[in-house]
């Protein structure tokens, strides 16, 4: 597959702070990628870099094997930043019909507002809309120059619950043109139901990059619980996956990463009655990764059998 986007060891900083501190990442062709991180991580720095408006201090940043300027002139772009410019005093379809002339093989006018689910207020001033219908003009802009890339930050910040959804179906609707796609955000949900891909950032640097399904796995992804029934609890961690054993009463509660393997060895032992299985939540791997990489640079590493809970416990405090 084709590298659409590559950072190499890419480095930007604001005096003593490291905003973009060593990030190695590569996005290939048709990849929808969630850049997930806690404010002030550097997700917006990461994206500057990405579209040329700052120059890395070190390491490289190229989109479509060049450089982001020539990538952004040539239209391959579209971008849809946090601080969207105000919107002029002119009808949607005059608004986007006149961005799409500026670009040299531009989407339809129709087509982008269809993709952007502005048909119906395709006649209506710009500047007066809602919100969500003016995040979506936002977006109808940047779709506008019929981008291969499309790089959103935090697109869906202050949309309502079904204004969000509207959105995700529009940028699934683009994407599944097999154009790629990178958006920031805060909110695991979104990132784990409309990206293929989930690369974490904390503190300037990449902490975790892979399926949500897999960071999950692991940072101990399921909780396997059973009754113990009086048998003792000898020997629960050795088994396979296991992260973490927890007694709560006459009930087990195991942390693993490998849920299959670890149902099967207590199978084995007879140890399944009132067995049940639950996945975590993206929300206790992200906040597991990044109190792990705080914990690098502030304290001694955790011990290889803390639980999850309690890393967890200790990040919460900082997000
Ligand atoms: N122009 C700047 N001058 C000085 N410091 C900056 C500048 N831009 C960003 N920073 C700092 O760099 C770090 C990363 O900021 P960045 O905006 O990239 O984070 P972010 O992950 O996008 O955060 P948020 O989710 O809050 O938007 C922060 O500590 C921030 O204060």
């Amino acid at each position: 597959m084709t590298t659409t986007v590559s950072f190499t060891r890419a480095v930007k900083a604001f005096g003593a702070v490291r905003a973009v501190d060593g990030v190695d990442l590569e996005i290939r062709r048709g990849e929808s990628v969630a850049l997930l991180g806690r404010n002030g991580a550097g997700k917006s720095t990461a994206i500057s870099l990405l579209l040329g408006l700052n120059e890395p201090d070190d390491g490289e940043v190229r989109l479509f094997g060049g450089t982001p300027h020539t990538a952004v002139r040539a239209g391959r772009v579209g971008a849809m930043l946090q601080d969207g410019r105000p919107i002029p005093r002119v009808t949607v379809r005059e608004l986007i019909t006149f961005v799409a002339r500026t670009y040299p093989s531009p989407l339809p006018v129709a087509e982008a507002l269809e993709l952007a689910g502005l048909t119906e207020v395709a006649g209506r001033r710009a500047d007066r809309l809602s919100g969500g219908q003016a995040q979506r003009v936002r977006f109808a802009v940047a779709l506008a120059g019929n981008p291969e890339l499309i790089v959103l930050d935090e697109p869906t910040a202050a949309l309502d619950v079904e204004a969000r959804r509207a959105f995700w179906d529009s940028m699934r609707a683009y994407a599944a043109r097999g154009n790629t796609v990178l958006f920031s955000t805060h909110y695991l949900e979104e990132a784990d139901e409309n990206a293929d891909r989930i690369v974490v950032i904390d503190r300037g640097r990449v902490v975790a990059d892979d399926s949500g399904e897999r960071i999950k796995r692991a940072v101990g992804g399921n909780l396997v619980s059973f009754d113990l029934a009086g048998t003792p609890t000898e020997g629960l961690r050795q088994l396979p996956g296991v992260v973490s054993v927890e007694v709560r009463g006459d009930r087990a509660l195991l942390r693993s990463a490998d849920s299959d393997a670890t149902v099967l060895a207590l199978a084995d032992r007879g140890m399944v009655r009132g067995l049940t299985v639950t996945a975590a939540s993206l929300e206790d791997a992200f906040l597991s990764l990044t109190a792990q990489s705080s914990s690098e640079d502030a304290a001694p590493a955790p011990a290889a059998d803390t639980t999850v809970e309690n890393t967890t416990a200790l990040a919460e405090e900082k997000v």
